[in-house]
């Protein structure tokens, strides 16, 4: 058994598949990665692990659980957490403001607990600061600990949005095109990132990714769809070598 499972995993949208009887696995402590055309479905297979969408058919289990009972905003105690294609911070708060958001995520909001026990509510609250502190040296983000987002640069903005899916202290992290708008020497960085999160942090990172030189750096494993389906999976190497990954990617269409 592996850890995730998807199976069979299908959604419409009107007419459309966007995700068509899709599966595949993923091992615990590696890096596996989704490549496919523009409108491959992508991005929806992240929102159906989620739970942003139902699936019309088949299943997502994490650890042999299915997380269909799940609700979107359970997903991060189930120990998921994403970033997204277009950075999704509070623009206006800091740095550090947007690593507590973060980390409250992971607990919901419990106004009866916070009006009657404020004494373990305080012990929290420094436990998630503690979580922030630990993320922001992790990923070397001291000297913009106050500093308001909108005011970083956009490579920075790119590295909190990771931040802030760590501090959450997830078991599986979802990356939606960590490398989009940055430049080479970024998108070098974030392939030492992501690798010191698998290797460092023990956390297993599942990587929508177009950049395939970042593919190639960090994926243990390579999983190319189309039209919402099952193309190829193997090496970065292998699926690129790939007639129907070629096709797919070519737009001559395949049998
Ligand atoms: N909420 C929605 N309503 C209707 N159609 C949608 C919706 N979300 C996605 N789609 C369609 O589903 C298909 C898959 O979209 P998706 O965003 O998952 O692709 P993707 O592989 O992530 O693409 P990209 O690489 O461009 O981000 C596309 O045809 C898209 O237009």
């Amino acid at each position: 058994m592996s850890w995730l499972e998807v199976e069979n995993l299908t959604l419409t949208f009107g007419g459309l598949k966007a995700v068509d009887n899709l599966s595949f696995s993923v091992e615990p402590d590696t890096v596996y990665t989704i490549i496919g055309p523009n409108g491959a479905g992508k991005s929806t297979v992240f929102n159906l692990i989620c739970r942003i969408y139902d699936p019309v058919a088949g299943d997502v289990r994490l650890g042999g659980e299915s997380l269909l009972s799940a609700k979107p905003h359970q997903i991060v105690r189930r120990g998921i957490a994403r970033t997204f294609q277009n950075i999704e911070l509070f623009e206006h708060a800091t740095m550090l403001e947007n690593l507590l958001i973060g980390r409250h995520s992971r607990d919901g909001f419990k106004p009866l607990r916070e009006l009657f026990f404020a004494g373990g509510q305080l012990e929290q609250e420094l436990a998630h600061r503690r979580k922030a502190e630990e993320v922001i040296e992790f990923l070397d983000l001291q000297a913009h600990r106050h500093a308001r987002v909108s005011d970083l640069p956009y490579g920075i903005r790119k590295k909190i949005e990771i931040a802030r899916a760590l501090v959450a202290g997830p078991e599986l992290l979802l990356l939606d095109e960590p490398s989009s708008g940055l430049t080479t020497e970024e998108t070098a960085d974030i392939a030492f990132w992501i690798e010191d999160i698998k290797a460092d942090l023990g956390i297993t990172v599942v990587m929508i990714e177009h950049d395939m030189k970042l593919v190639n750096k960090v994926s243990d494993k390579v999983l190319a769809i189309a039209e919402g389906r099952f193309l190829a999976e193997g090496t970065a190497a292998e699926v690129q070598d790939n007639q129907d990954v070629q096709h797919a990617y070519l737009g001559t269409g395949h049998d």
